[in-house]
């Protein structure tokens, strides 16, 4: 049972959603109904704890949504069906999702087939129309098998043929006992496919209703057409025997208040010669708009809402689409755990592609970058002076790779979150992982795990290539088996590890993939470039104590004993992290997604 109590949604100045109070039962099809604009998105975004209410509760069986432990197998929910990463196969979609809750992933071949997709699971999401992706939406909602089932619009982009087997679907599903709530604004479909209807408009709520009550009350709302040649004379008479009579623009007469046999018998005693006598009955979607009109968004009370008296639905959940799972047990026991969570990070990472291209750039690019640093700086050394040459660090020049790789790993990590903002997938996401402490902490630690190896990789490709070339060259050089130039090495793949981490930090706090870029590009490489412009002491600090610049130092042997040592400089920046995922936290946690 859903319940939705005192539930308002302000923005700004403007009430989208204005104190609504309802319940949803299990054992039928719930209609939410209201035109564009009316407040449904907002309402069932609430519902699914994506949006804070302004004011009022929502609880499945007595808790919030944002307490359900393993929200997939409680609550199926579709809200946007395009929200799908473009590069994910359909397959790969499910699989993301499932493994978060701890869902067998052979239960994806199950689902595609439930919704007639069985041969597009390996095809990218990308290619889909918007048809197959509210299919895909729809097995995203049944994965789980839950009990409660909340749709936004899953008709839109359905062929008839498609809205003929959604309907079917939606049947069997309250049928089973489920509790299944499906927003639309097509009257006429709701009544074939639900029992009950909410309606709203303007916010609140207009009607609570079965769909029966309404169907009955909108049949009984008719007018009928009169077409006479005496219709001057016969209107004065119909008005007298109390019906309400307007005129069309053909002149006919449009007669509300007495029913077409009791006009013809009015016309016959009186001699009326009459053309037409129809009977108009007024449709659903005629008694829909009538219904909401006017209900725009005002400050005044609304029109009180329709009551109508409910049937008890049926309680028991029947056994349905699980039963029917060739006798696989479809969960793993208990609650889905900290490494489900990882698991399904670690799919989403490793089938996003411009994330295999950012990891695979950071080490060509920083390995490559250092690689030719010490080729060019292995040909002037002939050249340095004598305290040039004392200063000289072989470690430092090959691994100045990291100037280009530490804006590519960054990115890698903004890219964790922005990419789900951009393509809308953070609003699956949370439906199956409403704990966004969590998520995030999931999230870094799979881009952590990702980056330092990734890192690494980079450092010391570009330490042990760019040693090559100083070698070549005749310059001084060095090899791994040195502890400093080890310990540098390391340092090096943790460092950019650690700027993964606060592209992630930034991306989840900006939100946006630009913003991200722009701002790790400038941190990283503008701020320190233009800081020995900045007046009195202020170049000083911030060689020592930028982040970035303080971490570098981890990268150094020759270590200039005015700035902070390996150890500290990385503490720094790991801090200057810490810091920001902190800030990225406290702002995910709050805002609305
Ligand atoms: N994040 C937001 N900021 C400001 N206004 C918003 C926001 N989200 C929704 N609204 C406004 O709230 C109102 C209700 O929007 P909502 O999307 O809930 O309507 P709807 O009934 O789902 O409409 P449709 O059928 O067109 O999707 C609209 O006026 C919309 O502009």
């Amino acid at each position: 049972m859903i319940e939705v109590r005192g539930l308002s949604k302000r923005f700004g100045e403007m009430t989208a959603v204005d104190d609504l109070t309802f319940t949803v039962r299990p054992g039928e099809v719930t209609g939410f109904l209201g035109s564009n604009g009316a407040g449904k998105t907002t309402t069932l975004r609430m519902v699914l704890g994506l949006d804070a209410p302004t004011a009022g509760t929502v609880t499945f069986d007595g808790r919030p949504f944002t307490d359900l432990p393993a929200p997939l197998r409680q609550v199926g929910a579709l809200l946007d069906a395009r929200a799908v990463h473009p590069s994910r196969t359909a397959a790969q979609h499910l699989s993301v999702l499932g493994r978060s809750n701890g869902i067998d992933p052979a239960r994806v071949p199950q689902v595609l087939e439930l919704v007639g997709l069985r041969h597009a699971g390996h095809r990218r999401a990308a290619d889909f129309s918007l048809g197959m992706l509210q299919r895909l939406g729809l097995a995203a909602a049944l994965l789980g098998d839950p009990p409660v089932l909340v749709l936004d619009e899953p008709l839109n982009g359905l062929d008839p043929e498609g809205i003929v087997w959604f309907r079917g679907l939606m049947r069997q599903l309250a049928a089973e006992g489920r509790t299944v709530l499906v927003s639309s604004h097509l009257m006429a479909e709701m009544a074939l496919t639900a029992d009950h209807l909410l309606v709203i408009g303007g916010g609140r709520l207009l009607a609570d209703t079965s769909v029966e009550a309404f169907v009955d009350a909108t049949a009984h709302h008719g007018t009928v057409v009169v077409r006479t040649p005496h219709a001057e004379t016969f209107d004065s008479e119909l008005t007298d025997a109390g019906a309400t009579v307007s005129r069309l623009a053909d002149g006919a007469l449009d007669v509300t208040g007495l029913d077409s046999a009791r006009i013809g018998g009015l016309a016959a005693a009186s001699g009326v010669e009459l053309h037409e006598l129809a009977t108009r009955r007024r449709s659903l979607e005629e008694a829909f708009m009538e219904l909401t009109a006017g209900s725009d968004r005002r400050p005044a009370a609304g029109p009180a809402p329709v009551e109508a008296p409910r049937a008890d639905p049926a309680p028991t959940r029947r056994p349905g689409l699980v039963a029917r799972w060739r006798g696989r047990r479809p969960f793993v026991e208990g609650p889905p755990t900290f490494r489900d969570l990882v698991h399904s990070e670690w799919v989403k990472l490793r089938t996003t592609r411009s994330s295999r291209y950012l990891a695979l750039g950071t080490v060509v690019a920083g390995a490559g970058l250092a690689v030719l640093t010490s080729n060019s700086v292995g040909e002037q050394y002939g050249g340095l002076s004598a305290a040039d040459r004392l200063a000289f660090d072989p470690t430092e020049v090959s691994l100045r790779g990291h100037l280009v790789a530490q804006v590519t790993v960054g990115l890698l990590g903004a890219l964790a979150i922005t990419s789900e903002y951009s393509t809308g997938t953070l609003t699956s996401t949370l439906t199956a992982v409403p704990d966004r402490g969590r998520l995030l902490a999931a999230k870094a630690a799979v881009l952590g795990g990702a980056a330092l190896p990734v890192g690494l990789a980079a450092t010391a490709g570009g330490f042990l290539g760019g040693q090559a070339m100083l070698a070549r060259h005749g310059a001084p050089h060095t090899g791994l088996r040195d502890p400093a130039a080890l310990r540098a090495v390391l340092g090096g793949g943790a460092y950019l590890a650690s700027t993964g981490l606060l592209g992630l930090g930034l991306g989840s706090l900006l939100r946006n993939t630009s913003g991200a870029a722009s701002t790790l590009f400038g941190g990283m490489l503008i701020v320190p470039a233009l800081s020995p412009a900045l007046p009195g002491p202020l170049p000083r600090w911030m060689a020592t104590y930028w982040p970035t610049r303080a971490g570098a130092q981890v990268m150094t042997v020759h270590r200039d004993p005015a700035l902070l040592g390996p150890a500290a400089g990385l503490g720094l920046m790991g801090a200057a992290t810490g810091a920001t995922l902190a800030a990225a936290y406290a702002a995910f946690r709050t805002r609305d997604a």
